[in-house]
């Protein structure tokens, strides 16, 4: 019989980045509750502290929120205890976020093209996939992908599966590691 899973034993946050609907919010939240964390959402922060990020990026630009969104990112790192952060996809082009995720366990998740389009809906709440969502998610993903890659110490591979399996996977990768 299966003893109780065993879990990585880390001291450190564990920090989900990838792509726009790879997972990083509700995979995340799932595995913070798995490791018995506390879970931490950057934008969530970020919109608790400034309202609706489409809102932000009308009225602000998209200049602004990276300025802001690297604060609240660096502010909510130095979690008081090891935590799961997920940060928004667009974190890593600050190259203060990536030296300070150099500190950190750094999980990517990936996703194929075809689950993005499933997953993003009309795109609405992401303003940066404008009104062509699939097509602008497929040239930030080729814009960003050596970004992520080179900030990750594990690469989670795209794919099928329930957000529970997509959480195993992880904590195995985590475990191969540690
Ligand atoms: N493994 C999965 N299987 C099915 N749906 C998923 C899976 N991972 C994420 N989703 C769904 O995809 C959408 C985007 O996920 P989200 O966690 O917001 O991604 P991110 O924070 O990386 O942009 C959500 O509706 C979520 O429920
Ligand atoms: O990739 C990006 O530039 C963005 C991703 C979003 O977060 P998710 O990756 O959680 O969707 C959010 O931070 C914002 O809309 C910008
Ligand atoms: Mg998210």
């Amino acid at each position: 019989m299966a003893g109780p899973e065993r879990m990585p034993d880390l001291s450190r946050n564990i920090v989900l980045i990838g792509p726009m609907g790879s997972g990083k919010s509700t995979v995340g939240a799932a595995l913070a509750r798995r490791m018995g964390r506390p879970h931490v959402d950057t934008d969530h922060f970020f919109v608790a502290r400034h309202g609706s990020i489409a809102e932000y990026f009308v009225q602000r630009g998209e200049s602004a929120f990276r300025a802001e969104e690297e604060r609240v990112v660096a502010e909510l790192l130095d979690a008081p205890r090891p935590s799961v952060i997920s940060l928004g996809g667009g974190s890593v082009l600050s190259s203060r976020t990536r030296e300070a995720l150099a500190e950190q366990l750094v999980v990517m998740l990936d996703l194929t093209e075809q689950q993005a389009a499933q997953r993003l809906g009309d795109g609405s709440s992401r303003p940066v996939l404008g009104d062509d969502p699939v097509t602008a998610w497929r040239r930030i993903y080729a814009e960003r992908e050596a970004l992520y890659r080179e900030c990750a110490d594990v690469v989670v591979e795209p794919a099928e599966g329930t957000i529970d399996e997509r959480v195993d996977t992880i904590v195995r990768a985590l475990r191969a590691v540690h």
